[in-house]
């Protein structure tokens, strides 16, 4: 295969795997209306593609994803770039550009978790799902603005050097990264089912802190033990 014809393949199988994640934002409840989205880096290249802005999920196509350049710049004559590209382009793009570990970047108004984002609070880590998966709290970014890379930057401030795939961005809600964007998606996902656990966990009594050293052991086992050898982020 010629190395044109691997890059196409390259980005038409992450256009199919982003455009299946999204709805899977909407089998588990994490979004409502429009107000979310996935993007997904081409492996090998400096490319990556988004959710076009403000189109119904259940019409997305693979070709109505948006292909960009780490820059946040739309690809010219690709397939889906007479669209804009979703308002958080730039925040992604940031994303990708800052940490190259990062293959997948998602964007949520999940209920709970926007709760925590609106008071501006840090969700404990007092549940060993959350322990597993995030390693502690799942903490809080700074308020930013809509549209260029300052939530980007946010992004990149709170999670680098820290465990938690997921990020409150204050008033506003989650975004969440991972090895591939399924991996970003599965943290979305368990984000929300932190926010919502322990929501309800601290309306019907005190919450029990988990020892630091519980933590970091299911941290481990987690990240090294549970699961199959060909998971994302082994
Ligand atoms: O929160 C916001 C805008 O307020 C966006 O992240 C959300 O609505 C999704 O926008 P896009 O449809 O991706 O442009």
């Amino acid at each position: 295969m010629t190395e044109g014809a691997a890059l196409a393949a390259a980005i038409e199988r992450t256009r199919a795997e982003v455009a299946a994640l999204h709805a899977e934002l909407v089998r588990y409840g994490l979004v409502v209306w429009t107000g979310g989205n996935v993007s997904g880096r081409v492996p090998g290249a400096d490319l990556f593609v988004i959710k076009p802005s403000g189109v119904s999920y259940e019409e997305l196509t693979a070709d109505d994803l948006v292909l960009c350049d780490l820059d946040g710049v739309v690809i010219p004559d690709s397939p889906g770039s007479s669209r804009s590209p979703s308002s958080d382009t730039a925040a992604h793009a940031y994303v990708y550009r800052a940490m190259p570990e990062v293959g997948g970047v998602v964007h949520t108004h999940s209920t709970y978790a926007v709760a925590w984002a609106a008071r501006g609070e840090e969700i404990p880590c007092v549940i060993t799902g959350m322990a597993d998966e995030f390693g502690g709290p799942i903490p809080i970014g700074p308020f930013a603005v809509i549209g260029d890379d300052s939530i980007g930057r946010g992004i990149v401030e709170t999670l680098r050097g820290h465990r938690s795939r997921a990020v409150l961005m204050q008033n506003h809600g989650p975004f969440t990264i991972g090895a591939s964007a399924r991996d970003a998606v599965k943290a979305a996902v368990m984000c929300e089912d932190a926010a919502r656990s322990v929501h309800l966990a601290r309306e019907a009594g005190p919450l029990i802190p988990i020892p630091q050293e519980r933590i970091d052991h299911l941290y481990a086992r987690y990240q090294n033990v549970y699961g199959q050898d060909g998971d994302d982020r082994r």
